[in-house]
């Protein structure tokens, strides 16, 4: 039987997403159109994998009305889901694109309250299945109720038996995720460098950090960098993606589609520089999309050939 990879979403959203021609701060604001996407990280990387024909599996948890729509939004996909009820309702994230600035802002609620009932219920499926799995996602913030060390404990249940894990979050639930040593992490710059305390003005630094991760047993680590692109890391490799300049229409999910196109790459075996251009590549169609709606395996395909990739030693060694 194929193994599912299996994204996790604790925390899910719907995504609201608004389109004003300029944001007077304390005034009135029309909105001339708006969006609502299911969201959440671990659910934006299950449609991005759906999208590739990867055989994906969601699970979380969610709320209320919304929770339905979001449930009944995977299944309409074709998404095999589980998402285990707590009481209260499913956030909305408001993320506001301004056509004057072409800037998005994004505010997200902090979500429903989790009681211990729906933590164990989450977690005794979790301990007794997850070897069925051939790797998981966690992905996001965690709403309240769930200590932050959650990613960690199922970290290491996973690690456990075996399945791999791909982490993406921020803060706490990262540093105590980091602790349980998942196989792969994917930190936006701004998340790396809350974890270390530091600003890193250069891509060596950049990959230093990284290294300094892969010493505690992470094998991979995939730092985004918006329009910049992004650098992969291994022990032995440090490749970067620069993606050809575009004007985002949202950059909600780039993140997401770039978690989803590594593992995507990871399970065809492509080598790490395939795997910076399909990520990068995922991330900038997916930026180039309004509201939360992500990339698929045709357009990323298409977009290949305009991301710019090079190993960081070589270019170092090129330029003494
Ligand atoms: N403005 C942009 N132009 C082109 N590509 C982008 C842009 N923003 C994001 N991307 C692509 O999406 C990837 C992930 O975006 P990023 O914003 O760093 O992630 P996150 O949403 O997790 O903060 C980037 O590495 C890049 O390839
Ligand atoms: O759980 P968090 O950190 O509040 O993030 C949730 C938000 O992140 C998203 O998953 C988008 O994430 P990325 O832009 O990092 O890909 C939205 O769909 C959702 O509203």
């Amino acid at each position: 039987m194929k193994q599912p990879v299996l994204t996790i979403t604790l925390n899910p959203a719907l995504d609201k997403t608004v389109t004003v021609e300029d944001f007077i701060l304390g005034g009135l604001n029309r909105i001339k159109e708006w969006r609502m996407d299911a969201g959440g990280k671990g659910i934006n990387v299950a449609k991005v994998l759906q999208n590739f024909s990867v055989d994906v599996t969601a699970w979380g948890l969610c709320a209320g009305r919304q929770g339905n729509v979001l449930t009944d939004t995977l299944s309409s996909l074709g998404i095999p889901n589980w998402f285990v009820q707590a009481k209260g309702e499913t956030r909305t994230n408001l993320k506001i694109y301004v056509e004057l600035t072409q800037e998005i802002t994004e505010l997200n609620e902090p979500g429903f309250t989790v009681d211990d009932d729906v933590l164990n219920q989450f977690l005794n499926r979790f301990e007794t299945d997850v070897r069925q799995m051939s790797l998981v996602v966690l992905a996001g913030s965690l709403p309240k109720g769930i200590p932050p060390d959650f990613y960690g404990t199922l970290i290491r249940i996973a690690n456990e038996v075996g399945v791999r894990t791909v982490l993406d979050a921020d803060g706490e639930p990262f540093i105590h995720g980091i602790e349980a040593v998942p196989y792969a992490i994917k930190p936006n710059i701004h998340e790396l460098e809350s974890f270390f305390g530091e600003s890193f003005r250069t891509d060596e630094e950049i990959i230093d950090a990284a290294r300094r991760l892969i010493a505690k047993g992470i094998a991979y680590v995939a730092v985004s960098l918006g329009g910049e692109g992004s650098i992969l890391v291994t022990e032995k490799e440090a490749i970067r993606a620069k993606p050809a300049p575009i004007t985002p229409l949202s950059t909600v999910g780039a993140g997401d589609s770039m978690v989803a196109a590594l593992i995507y790459c990871m399970m065809q075996g492509m080598s790490l520089e395939e795997t910076a251009r399909w990520s990068s590549a995922a991330g900038t169609v997916t930026a180039l999309k309004p509201g939360t709606q992500v990339c698929t395996l045709a357009e990323v395909e298409d977009k290949l050939s305009s991301v710019n990739i090079w190993s960081i030693l070589q270019k170092t060694t090129n330029s003494n």
